[in-house]
């Protein structure tokens, strides 16, 4: 089964039909990547999986059960995490403190509790950090990472909720080439090693072709394709949507840039 489903999932704005009638499935431990041209509605769709947003109609499963209106909460209780930038407030504190406070909110602790918290979880919270290559920084305050590394830290608080599915939406935004190689790199090996699914959005065709298991592409809202790199590349129709938006793909045989 499906570790999520999304069944003819619909949402507009005014006349603009963000999400058009769009259908897919993430199976376990697969790392499949979300891509399409400015506007597409990538961030509606993901808005709607995460319960931000109620779809117009269609339907959201979670391992067969309709999730479809719960809330953000009740939808992260059931498994999908998803990377939050760590809140300027926090940088303050260091890279363990911050995992740890992910992990107090995962056993449902209240932040009244914080103060003790020091202590509690800070096993577990080195053991993601070596999960992420952060182990070394625990001790640092979040503020003086490189943004790279501050990325590695996101990915351990959010996998501090244990997630089946995790959402990420432009994970490398921001990043030089080199940097999103090795983040979506060690994304991968965790989707592996941690039998996690992971749905993510990424602008960098080559990020996505060289590590995404399969590739969904929304234009206009609507879901034009759905392979592996080799199917997408070669797809006239999603050469169509890309030719001219300034995105390396590769066109009509040519090599790609
Ligand atoms: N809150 C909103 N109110 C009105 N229109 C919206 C809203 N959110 C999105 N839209 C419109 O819906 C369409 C899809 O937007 P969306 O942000 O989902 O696309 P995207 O693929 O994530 O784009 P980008 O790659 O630029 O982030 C666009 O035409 C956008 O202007």
């Amino acid at each position: 089964m499906s570790v999520l489903a999304v069944d003819t999932l619909c949402k507009s704005f005014g006349g603009v039909h963000a999400v058009d009638h769009v259908s897919f499935a993430v199976g376990e431990s697969e790392f499949l990547a979300l891509i399409g041209p400015n506007g597409a509605g990538k961030s509606t769709c993901f808005n709607m999986i995460n319960g931000q947003l109620p779809p117009d109609s269609g339907k959201i499963l979670l391992d067969g059960q309709d999730v479809t209106g719960l809330t953000p909460r009740q939808i992260w209780r059931r498994g999908v995490g998803r990377t939050f930038q760590i809140a300027a407030t926090f940088g303050s504190m260091t890279v363990a403190e911050n995992v740890q406070m992910a992990l107090l909110s995962h056993a449902g602790q209240i932040f009244a509790l914080w103060r003790p918290a020091a202590s509690y979880y800070r096993e577990r919270a080195l053991e993601l950090l070596a999960q992420v290559g952060m182990a070394d920084a625990a001790d640092r305050p979040c503020h003086e990472l490189a943004y790279g590394d501050v990325k590695r830290v996101e990915l351990a608080i959010a996998l501090a909720n244990e997630p089946r599915l995790l959402l990420m939406d432009e994970p490398t935004a921001g990043m030089a080439p080199g940097e999103r190689n090795k983040l979506i790199a060690l994304v991968k090996e965790l989707v592996v090693k941690r039998r996690m699914s992971v749905l993510f959005t990424e602008h960098s065709m080559d990020v996505v072709f060289a590590f995404a298991d399969r590739i969904i592409v929304l234009a206009r809202g609507k879901l034009i394709a759905d392979g592996d790199a080799a199917a997408i590349r070669k797809n006239p129709q999603v050469q169509e949507v890309y030719f001219g938006t300034g995105r390396t793909f590769e066109r009509r045989g040519a090599a790609a840039t």
